[in-house]
């Protein structure tokens, strides 16, 4: 009855948790900035067949040829300029799409060829997230932006950028996060990195179980602490689902729905990188249906040529989601932000829950409206 159509769902207050700045880049402004900036290496200047050729070259099924596609994103995102431009448009578009909280991440140390300090990166960034959240005030709309500071896991940086993140803390930095190529990279090199967060009860999410499965989610966990999992999909590989409909967790899967680990779910950058192969098919169904911690994210709008929106229709057309579904994904996705407890709340009590009811409402005052047409049509 309330299956939400693509109107309800861009309406409906989202929160994102998920979201990689260079990834979501508008198409023509890579292209602007390419121009600006003298970066020579773009496939294809204009705009439509650039974000076309992103979504193609990130659809290879494998992590690593997708990440390739970010060379050109951080090509073009070494000024100043071209910082503070990327990340307010970032907050523009997710206010636009109805997300109202959304925690951004990036990796500082991809931005230093141009010569800019990891602080300049850093205030650059806080400045264009302003920036955007101002903008979409002004077309009455209501964000609030956070910052991931992201260490990249094949690089030996990590320790620097959780000291970053600590130091930017209630200055627009929420966390910290590590990304990159899973496969032979295992959290547990950046150990000093999490210890350190850990003494500043500081909080960090660690992309795992995404290319690789239960022993990557395991180590995030229990040998880094990991505060809640990017992506974390293969946990269903520790649950047997019987002929009968009968369901085992392993003893990993337990865990983390016992202790209630949020997931951070990317059904579309999935389907790409080889994790999932149908929305359908896509564990977040199974996930969802055993109460655990879910929840739905972009990753890269880019190279997904997604949205939250869009995620949301596929999984309603998969799954039959209705707008309690949609609540229920929001409300998990803002209990699990690392922002102070009492501003969750208000975020759920204060703006979620009461935009799902103004939604689920509306059917009411729908009806009114054709009776009274059909009144005056049978007149
Ligand atoms: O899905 C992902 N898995 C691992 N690493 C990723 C993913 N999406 C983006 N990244 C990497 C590439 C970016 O340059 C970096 C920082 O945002 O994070
Ligand atoms: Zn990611």
């Amino acid at each position: 009855m309330n299956t939400p159509n693509s109107d309800q769902i861009r309406r409906a207050p989202k929160v994102l948790l998920h979201d990689h700045l260079d990834g979501g880049l508008r198409p023509g402004t890579v292209v602007d900035l390419a121009r600006e900036t003298g970066y020579a290496a773009l496939p294809e200047t204009d705009p439509g067949r650039l974000g076309a050729w992103f979504r193609a070259a990130a659809d290879s099924g494998s992590l690593e040829r997708y990440l390739e596609t970010f060379s050109h994103t951080v090509g073009v995102m070494q000024t100043r300029d071209a910082l503070v431009r990327v990340a307010a448009e970032c907050a523009e578009d997710l206010a636009a799409d109805g997300v109202v909280y959304a925690e951004v991440r990036y990796a500082p140390e991809q931005h230093l060829e141009g010569g800019l300090s990891l602080e300049e990166v850093v205030e650059a960034v806080n400045e264009g997230f302003r920036e955007g959240e101002r903008r979409a005030r002004e077309d009455g709309r209501r964000i609030r932006v956070g910052a991931l500071l992201t260490a990249m896991r094949h690089a030996a940086r990590a320790l620097e950028i959780a000291e970053l993140a600590n130091r930017y803390r209630d200055l627009g930095v929420v966390g910290f996060d590590i990304a990159g190529a899973e496969a032979g990279h295992p959290p547990t090199r950046h150990l000093d990195a999490f210890e350190f967060l850990k003494r500043e009860n500081n909080h960090f999410t660690i992309h795992a179980g995404e290319a690789f499965g239960l022993p990557s989610i395991w180590q995030a966990l229990q040998w880094c602490g990991a505060d809640r999992l990017g992506h974390g999909v293969r946990i269903v590989d520790d649950i047997q689902v019987g002929a009968d409909g009968s369901v085992k967790l392993g003893r990993l899967a337990s865990y983390v729905r016992d202790k209630r680990i949020p997931l951070e779910l990317c059904p579309s950058s999935n389907l790409q990188t080889g994790a999932a192969d149908s929305y359908a098919g896509h564990p977040i169904g199974l996930l969802r249906r055993l109460h655990f911690r879910a929840t739905v994210n972009t990753d890269n709008r880019l190279m997904s040529g997604t949205s939250m929106s869009r995620e949301f229709e596929h999984l309603v057309g998969a799954f039959g989601y209705t707008l309690d579904d949609m609540q229920w994904f929001s409300v998990n996705a803002m209990k699990s932000a690392f922002i102070p407890f009492d501003e969750r709340l208000a975020m759920i009590n204060d703006v979620i829950k009461p935009g799902y009811a103004e939604l689920k409402s509306e059917w009411l005052f729908r009806q009114t409206a054709s009776t009274s047409r059909s009144a005056v049509s049978d007149g």
